[in-house]
């Protein structure tokens, strides 16, 4: 019998709404011979996480990189705020899979770096940097470099560092990859807070199907390349609960095997 915590979207395309802040419409991605993505419609609200999950190659990483403008569509259009997207963008901030820290500045100075791109003072970009390194729980670690931190807290600087230039828009490839199980689950943790707090349209990618029901409002399960939109998940979390209630909670359990069910079938 259907989850009746499992709400789906009948139809992506038409999925409209008001507070939509990221439109993608039709979106296709070769490159050269290698067809990518085939006609994405999909459109991510404020305030809301979505992730991306979906095989290998099936061109999770090349949607989050069109919709960042780093990488042309070969047809179709990702609108933000409702302005088309035709490059890189302050309202949009990409946190990368290696973090893409500058070795040779410290904490401080990495976090507040896309403010010091953007010309804000010192003084100012100082005060938003600090806020930012103790919401990820890095104060004290202002003056270090990023050689000096492990590879978590190298992920937080990241992180911070997207926050601070306050993108209307966070991109999140894999951000939790590089770093053991334990220090994930309290990074799914600070990332919840931060979505609840912020009020931000998160677009995330992950190959985790837990971390993916624990963290999201939205699910777009991707099929193999060329990638296009199989599924649309709202598992409906009662996030109320304690982290670990919600892991052994029978519907958050269910949803898990729900979408284990969709992509067995392209497992190795
Ligand atoms: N710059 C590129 N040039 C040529 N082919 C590419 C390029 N980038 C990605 N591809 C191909 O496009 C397809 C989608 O890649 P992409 O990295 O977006 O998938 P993904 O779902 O993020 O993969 P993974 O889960 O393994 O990280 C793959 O077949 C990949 O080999």
């Amino acid at each position: 019998m259907a989850n009746p915590a499992l709400a789906r979207s009948g139809s992506v395309t038409s999925a409209t709404s008001n507070d939509a802040v990221v439109q993608v419409r039709e979106i296709c991605k070769n490159y050269g011979d290698v067809e990518a993505l085939r006609g994405i419609n999909l459109e991510f609200e404020r305030g809301k996480l979505t992730t991306l999950l979906g095989p290998s190659g099936c061109g999770k990483t090349t949607l989050l990189k069109i919709i960042a403008g780093l990488v042309p569509a070969t047809s179709g259009e990702i609108r933000v705020n409702g302005r088309a997207v035709t490059g890189p963008g302050p309202e949009r901030a990409f946190v990368f899979q290696d973090f893409a820290l500058m070795p040779w500045a410290t904490v401080l100075r990495n976090v507040g770096f896309g403010l010091e791109l953007k010309g804000v003072p010192a003084a100012e970009r100082d005060r938003t940097a600090r806020r930012y390194i103790e919401q990820v729980g890095l104060s004290g670690f202002e003056q270090k470099y990023p050689h000096e931190l492990s590879g978590g807290m190298r992920q937080r600087v990241g992180i911070a560092r997207a926050f601070a230039v306050n993108a209307d828009v966070l991109l999140l490839d894999e951000p939790f990859s590089a770093v053991d199980e334990q220090n994930r689950r309290k990074f799914q943790e600070d990332l919840l807070r931060l979505v609840e707090l912020e009020k931000k349209t998160f677009i995330f990618v992950t190959h985790s199907i837990e971390e993916a029901v624990y963290v999201s409002d939205r699910i777009v399960l991707l099929s193999p390349r060329p990638g296009r939109v199989s599924q649309v998940i709202d598992p409906m979390i009662d996030r109320s609960a304690s982290p670990d209630d919600i892991r052994r909670d029978a519907s958050y359990l269910d949803v898990v095997e729900e979408i284990w069910q969709g992509l067995r079938q392209y497992a190795e």
